[in-house]
């Protein structure tokens, strides 16, 4: 088993417009090994979420050398990149990414059976949410927070290997996150998941191994005395 789930060098990534080309990572390197959950950091503009996308296969780099379970990105097609996002890889965007049509019980298993899983132990993590009372409840009829929740349910119940987060828990109380940060880290310790994570919520980042400022299209280590 590849230890080794991403591994960036170098990369480049801009978007152009019909006037400009904004050039946002110049030059990022960055691994990530099983087991391992790393908080990124970074001002409102920097390319976190451009980041994710890029390590999601939704963007591909203009440059540099970008590594996924062992395997050339270069050479993965739409479809490996597909595949990936359905076993391997969960993201968890700041909105959640339900499906409306479907309740919340249904979602977990819709996700769980896309990655060819049966037993899922949903109502466990709905419970272990304190979100087992909206199981029938569709995601229009849940609060921001409990969307979230249940978001977090469906990344966990794929087991993927690789979690992306922006933001997990972004919606949350205090209280409801003290609840929700654990799991994170006993799906990675336990599983040997890895996570890229991007947050501001302190708590989540001091629990991580490592925490990675981006910052001119780079990341480095994040220097909390210089930013105090
Ligand atoms: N599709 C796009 N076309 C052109 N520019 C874009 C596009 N998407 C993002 N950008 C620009 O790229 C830069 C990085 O955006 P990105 O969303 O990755 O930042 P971010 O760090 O996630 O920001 P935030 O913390 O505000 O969510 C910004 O300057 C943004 O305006």
């Amino acid at each position: 088993m590849n230890d080794i789930l991403i591994q960036a060098r170098d990369l480049c990534v801009s978007y152009r417009t019909s006037r400009e080309r904004i050039k946002v990572l110049r030059g990022l390197s960055l691994e990530l090994r099983r087991g391992e959950a790393v908080a990124i950091i970074g001002p409102s503009g920097s390319g976190k979420s451009t980041l994710l996308n890029l390590l999601n296969g939704l963007l591909r780099p203009d440059s540099g050398q970008l590594r996924v379970f062992g395997r050339e990105a270069a050479e993965l097609g739409e479809g490996d990149w597909a595949e990936l996002r359905r076993t391997r890889i969960a993201t968890l965007f700041q909105d959640g990414n339900l499906i409306p049509t479907l309740t919340v019980e249904r979602n977990i298993a819709f996700r769980a059976g896309l990655a060819g899983l049966q037993q899922h132990g949903g109502q466990a993590l709905l419970e272990h949410l304190d979100i087992a009372a909206t199981a029938q409840r569709y995601p229009d009829q849940l609060s921001g927070g409990q969307r979230q929740r249940a978001a977090l349910a469906c990344a966990f119940a794929m087991q993927p290997e690789l979690i992306l987060a922006d933001e997990p828990t972004g919606s949350l109380d205090q209280a409801t996150a003290q609840r929700a940060i654990p799991l994170f880290f006993d799906a990675i310790r336990e599983r040997t998941v890895g996570a890229l994570i991007v947050t501001h919520n302190a708590e989540l980042a001091r629990r991580c191994d490592r925490v990675l400022e981006l910052r001119q299209g780079a990341l480095n280590p994040w220097d909390s005395a210089l930013s105090s």
